[in-house]
């Protein structure tokens, strides 16, 4: 199995960097995980107090178990990947099963921050994006799909998003094998990386 770490900030593009890359392959063929899934439960606090956590903090996510999940798609185990709500801020009943395939894609804000994790990736790309077009893009998101106000938006920015990037997501760059810029519209970076994953494919 070949695993993908692919990472940048909030709004950068990495979804859809994932989606275009895995559109390139059959459904059989590719995984994927996604980081926030793997964001605490927090129930215990209130909806008020979950609002207030920094999420953009790697204390945030529940690495053990992420870890132990792609671990377990290496050894071919089938998964569950908890469901998270970013509108209740906590993981839901469900859970989605997840199972082994060729290529494993682990996706997230702080995916290179953690050392164990990255060393269980083959390659690991960055996808770069100027700080106010990503803010302009979680504005329009978290007003369209995470039932926020624009004050809450930008406080949230201010406060744990931005000096949260800053650092702790940004160094992670020097991590990379491969930095994106102009997310998922940069074509030629996205034919580069489906070609090396189908020649290292085809070689294994
Ligand atoms: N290169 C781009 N040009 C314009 N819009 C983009 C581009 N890349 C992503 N978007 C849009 O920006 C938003 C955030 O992109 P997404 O891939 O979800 O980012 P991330 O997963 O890094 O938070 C989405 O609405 C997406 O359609
Ligand atoms: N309850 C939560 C948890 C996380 N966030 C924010 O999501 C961002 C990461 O998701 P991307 O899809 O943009 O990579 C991150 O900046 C967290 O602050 C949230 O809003 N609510």
């Amino acid at each position: 199995m070949l695993v993908i770490g692919v990472a940048g900030g909030t709004g950068s593009g990495k979804t859809t960097v994932v989606r275009k890359i895995a559109e390139q392959f059959q459904e059989d063929e590719v995984a994927i995980l996604s980081q926030d899934s793997y964001y605490f439960d927090n129930s215990h606090l209130s909806l008020e107090e979950r609002r207030k956590k920094n999420f953009d903090h790697p204390d945030s996510v529940e690495f053990g178990l992420m870890i132990d999940h792609v671990k377990k798609l290496q050894k071919g185990i089938p998964v569950n990947e908890p469901v998270y709500s970013f509108i209740s801020c906590t993981r839901m009943e469900e859970s989605r099963q997840v199972t082994p395939k060729e290529v494993l894609i682990v996706e997230g804000i702080l995916c290179l921050t953690n050392k164990a994790l990255r060393n269980l990736m083959d390659i690991k790309v960055f996808v770069d994006c100027d700080s106010d077009i990503r803010l302009s893009r979680v504005i329009r998101r978290d007003m369209n799909e995470r039932s926020r106000n624009v004050d809450q938006v930008l406080d949230r920015y201010e406060k744990t998003v931005r000096p949260s990037h800053l650092q702790f997501i940004e160094p992670t760059k020097r991590f990379a094998d491969i930095i994106i810029p102009q997310g998922g519209m940069n074509q030629v970076a996205i034919n580069i990386l489906t070609n090396h994953i189908n020649h290292t494919l085809k070689n294994n």
